[in-house]
């Protein structure tokens, strides 16, 4: 187990530098002809990273050495526990490590390149370490929340070519494969180093599904699929919805942890009252109290009760009073908003709207909260599904989530509809989009700079539209792989369609407030933008609706099936194979590497 220990603290090491230094040493070792006598001269750097390196070694760079000493010479033999070595760190690190491993200084590509991972004939103990290695770096990087360079994307699309269908290796030829003589220390780590990584891999998964890698799945895919569209159309709640039916996803489980909830309600309820209480201030401020300095006037909110106060001014003292004698909690902030009485409390002139909306979106999920006026009485508030559903929040940072199915593998981003520029970035690996559309979004508004109104469904519209003709290269991908344009919010339209009718918005509906006619009406609106060649195809739902996003997971299941191996593989890997000359130098170097180290 030295490797173990070795992995476990060069993870654990403050310092990438060391980190990096000493895979470069190992590296070396292989690819240089380095002996692992000057193996660590290079760049002793201060005292104590000096200190740490000699520990290292002690603990697990020599046994290393010897142990592919030991070994009976095959070059695979020599490379697999090297690469198990790498996927243990990128196991048991973070995504820092497994950036490392596929930087630029490493070089690990053309390490294996030149081991003959990416060859047609592939096979061996280093080809299946390889996958491996592919495998976790693939589920430890997010492209944009890790800000990916192209380096490292290239060598991700390289590695992620050598997972083909068809090339996977069973359980048994993994059984058969030579691990050296039964007491090598290479064959014990190996041993371990896999079972580890197998750990850490259904850890990361949550399924064993993900270990198909050493199962008979011939026929694996490996979807991905992009959720674009305007905010608040529903994005995030299709992800949660696939979350929550399946307890194996692996990064994002944020977006449906019941803390992470309440502690932004708690931040984003609170700012809101400040909110109110800053207006009253305002209107009290130019009214009565003549221009007061901010802080004076904050200082004296406490007071306010003392002030002879309008009907609305009652309210928010009301409020007042009840927040500052009942909240101790976020749970008891989210019972009092979700409250029947304090959402009477709320009556606030048109001017203030904007703000009204976002407090109200925050508060999406108050009807399903406990909406009892005793219920600001508990300490705590526990959230339901429903609950975590119905809350927005807008999202800012790229959210990627992988799910597992019998014979697929899918990856779903969603990076928020304010995030439009770096979508981009994603549309060269994507294999299917969903474009939603919130078919209630025709009266809403949205606010940029505090001035700019435009109908949501407006953005929605140009969005698809550029979608749909922009002419840019890396569109072009986006354009050729199928689309479907969700209309989601379904159980909201008829409502809307009677509070709000669409003819107001759209002046040649004349559907009334028929749910089927206004469905036609806004799908030919979208469809209109459509280029000839393109597969787009239409779905219509609610993403509160669990059964819904299943029917719309197995639709892309359905779509993703008809892209072919072959499209999906040309798409992604824009490599450029190293030339014969440059592979045999390569091997050449490596044998002579080999011989230096008495192999
Ligand atoms: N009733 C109902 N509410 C929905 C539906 N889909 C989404 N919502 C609610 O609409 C709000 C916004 O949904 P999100 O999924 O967070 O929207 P988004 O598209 O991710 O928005 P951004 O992150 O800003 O891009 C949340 O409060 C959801 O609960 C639906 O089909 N029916
Ligand atoms: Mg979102």
């Amino acid at each position: 187990m030295k490797y173990n220990g070795l992995a476990t603290i060069l993870v654990n090491l403050n310092s990438m530098l060391d980190l990096q230094r000493h895979l470069c040493d190992v590296l070396d070792c292989l690819w240089d002809s380095k002996t692992s006598k000057n193996a660590f001269k290079r760049e002793a750097g201060e005292e104590a990273s000096r200190k740490k390196l000699l520990e290292l070694r002690a603990d697990g760079y020599e046994s290393y050495v010897a142990a592919c000493s030991q070994a009976q010479t095959s070059r695979l033999l020599l490379s697999s526990p090297f690469i198990l070595y790498l996927t243990l760190i990128a196991a048991l690190g973070d995504s820092r490590h497994a950036h490392l491993i596929l930087s630029e200084e490493l070089d690990i590509v053309r390490f294996l390149r030149s081991i003959g991972l990416f060859d047609k004939d592939r096979t061996g103990t280093g080809v299946m370490a390889g996958r491996l290695l592919t495998q976790v770096i693939r589920l430890r990087l997010c492209p944009v929340a890790d800000g990916l360079t192209g380096v490292v994307q290239d060598a991700i699309s390289e590695l992620s070519s050598t997972l083909e269908p068809g090339d996977l290796v069973t359980d048994h030829m993994w059984a058969q494969l030579e691990w050296g003589s039964a007491d090598s220390p290479s064959r014990e780590f190996l041993t371990n180093a896999v079972k580890i990584v197998q750990n850490e891999l259904i850890r990361m998964d949550g399924t064993q599904a993900s270990l198909n890698l050493y199962s008979d799945s011939h026929n694996m895919r490996d979807v991905k699929v992009l959720l674009l569209g305007e905010g608040c159309s529903g994005k995030t709640t299709i992800m949660k919805q696939l979350i929550l039916s399946r307890h194996n996803s692996t990064s994002f489980t944020a977006l449906c942890d019941p803390e992470y909830y309440l502690e932004m309600m708690e931040a984003r309820l609170r700012a809101f009252l400040q909110r109110i209480m800053d207006w009253f201030l305002e209107d009290q401020c130019n009214s009565r109290w003549a221009r007061h300095d901010a802080h004076t006037v904050g200082a004296n909110f406490h007071k306010l009760p003392e002030l002879d106060m309008s009907t609305r001014s009652q309210r928010l003292l009301e409020l007042n009073d009840f927040v500052q004698v009942n909240i101790t909690s976020a749970g008891d902030l989210c019972a009092v908003l979700a409250s029947t009485s304090f959402a009477k409390l709320l009556d606030f002139p048109l001017d203030h709207y904007r703000s009204l909306l976002e407090a109200l979106n925050d508060m999406a999920g108050r009807s399903r909260m406990h909406d009892d006026d005793t219920a600001h009485k508990s300490a705590s508030l526990e959230p339901t599904n429903q609950n975590l559903l119905g809350w927005y929040i807008q999202t800012t940072e790229a959210h990627q989530e992988s799910f597992t199915t019998k014979d697929s593998s899918y990856t779903f981003w969603d990076c928020g509809g304010q995030m439009s520029d770096r979508w981009v970035q994603y549309f060269p690996q994507t294999d299917v989009v969903l474009f939603v559309v919130s078919l209630i979004g025709y009266d809403q508004v949205s606010f940029e700079n505090h001035s700019v109104y435009q109908d949501g469904m407006d953005r929605s519209l140009q969005l698809f539209s550029w979608i749909c003709t922009a002419s840019e290269d890396l569109m072009k991908r986006l354009r050729t792989c199928p689309l479907i344009l969700v209309f989601n919010q379904m159980d909201l339209l008829a409502d809307k369609l009677e509070t709000s009718p669409l003819r107001n918005h759209f002046p040649d509906y004349d559907g009334g407030s028929d749910t089927n006619a206004a469905c036609e009406y806004i799908k030919n609106h979208f469809l209109k933008h459509v280029q000839s060649g393109q597969n787009v195809s239409v779905f219509f739902m609610s993403a509160i609706d669990s059964k819904n996003v299943e029917d719309l997971f197995e639709k892309v299941h359905q779509l993703s099936r008809s892209i072919t191996t072959k499209a999906r593989r040309t798409a992604r890997t824009s490599i450029i194979p190293a030339s014969e000359a440059e592979i045999s130098v390569l091997k050449f170097s490596l044998a002579e590497g080999f011989a230096v180290l008495n192999l």
